[in-house]
């Protein structure tokens, strides 16, 4: 049983806050909190600190993540959908700065965090939000992969919106450098009628390009597989229109975005997504990538966020 659950004292793994109901389910092998609130439904994977379902009232608490239908809850797998969070390092090991890929142990991409277990740590709740905390700390197996003492602590605010930051400490006696991303999937009815907006104008890398260097003109669509790491000057709000609703996802610390669908041919190679998944899904990454990674001093501390909302419906 998890430690917040045992500090409370509560055996059934269920706890009644004032507004909501809070409880410690498994998913097949995976620890998962779900929390019902007046305002919304909602549960986060302690595997990852992993958030795979958002469902505000005003959504007819329908989820406004997208989750794979093929999604498996198994120890170690990553689960395609809701927000991994993608740490110390973003992608392959070396599309990475060399400051970051010369101390990468392990070969994988997007980093030990999304399938490392994280503590929750703690839960506040008001008439309007929940707030959750998790928490994952260097271990002797995070060492093996990066060679660096740390503290991270992941923290969804709930209600209306959806809130996370996920703020990194540093306790090495080392400067250290990561990227990082909060890779949100997004659900849409139709990629082919899927816009995002706020990106006009703006320099982005063409991952399936040779990584060129291009400029965006006007808003994004998708009609062919797409993987692009777009640049800002600073915070950004994107704005998606799908023929299900218009949501706004602003960036905070973060001046890099990742917009990702898989599309046809790469839908059948990848886990956990079935072949026409491509069509009902897209990723808006909010990162810390390529000349927007994050260097930390010994005892310094950095916080990425994103706050997601659905603006209107048809
Ligand atoms: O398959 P995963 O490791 O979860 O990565 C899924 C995708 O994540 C990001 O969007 C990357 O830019 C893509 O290149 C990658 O394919």
């Amino acid at each position: 049983m998890n430690s917040y659950f045992k500090s409370m004292k509560i055996e059934l793994r269920s706890h009644y806050m004032k507004y909501a109901f809070c409880q410690l389910i498994k998913r097949d092998e995976l620890d998962s909190i779900q929390i019902d609130h007046p305002l919304f439904k909602a549960t986060v994977l302690l595997q990852g600190a992993q958030i795979i379902e958002f469902s505000p009232a005003h959504y007819h608490f329908k989820n406004a993540l997208w989750l794979s239908p093929s999604a498996h809850y198994k120890t170690g797998e990553s689960i395609r959908g809701g927000i991994p969070i993608c740490w110390p390092w973003f992608g392959a090991p070396d599309k990475n700065p060399t400051n970051i890929s010369q101390n990468i142990k392990q070969p994988s991409a997007h980093g030990f965090a999304r399938n490392s277990i994280w503590q929750l740590k703690s839960i506040r709740e008001s008439c309007h939000q929940i707030e959750v905390t998790l928490s994952l700390a260097s271990s002797a197996e995070s060492l093996q992969c990066w060679p660096f003492d740390f503290e991270l602590e992941a923290t969804f605010i709930i209600g209306k919106t959806l809130r996370i930051s996920l703020s990194t400490h540093n306790t090495d006696k080392h400067v250290v450098t990561y990227s990082q991303a909060l890779h949100t999937y997004l659900p849409t009815s139709d990629i082919n009628k899927t816009l995002i907006y706020g990106a006009s104008g703006t320099t982005y890398i063409d991952a399936l390009d040779h990584w060129k260097k291009k400029q965006q003109q006007g808003s994004i669509n998708f009609c062919i597989e797409t993987d692009r790491i777009y640049m800002f000057r600073d915070n950004t709000t994107l704005t998606a229109t799908t023929p299900l609703h218009t949501l706004l996802l602003n960036q905070f610390n973060s001046r890099s975005a990742v917009i990702w669908n898989p599309w046809i041919e790469k839908s059948k190679r990848i886990s956990q997504f079935s072949s026409t998944d491509f069509n009902s899904m897209f990723c808006i990454e909010t990162a810390n990538v390529l000349g927007d990674t994050v260097t930390l001093k010994p005892n310094e501390t950095h916080q990425i966020g994103m706050q997601l909302s659905i603006e209107s419906q048809y």
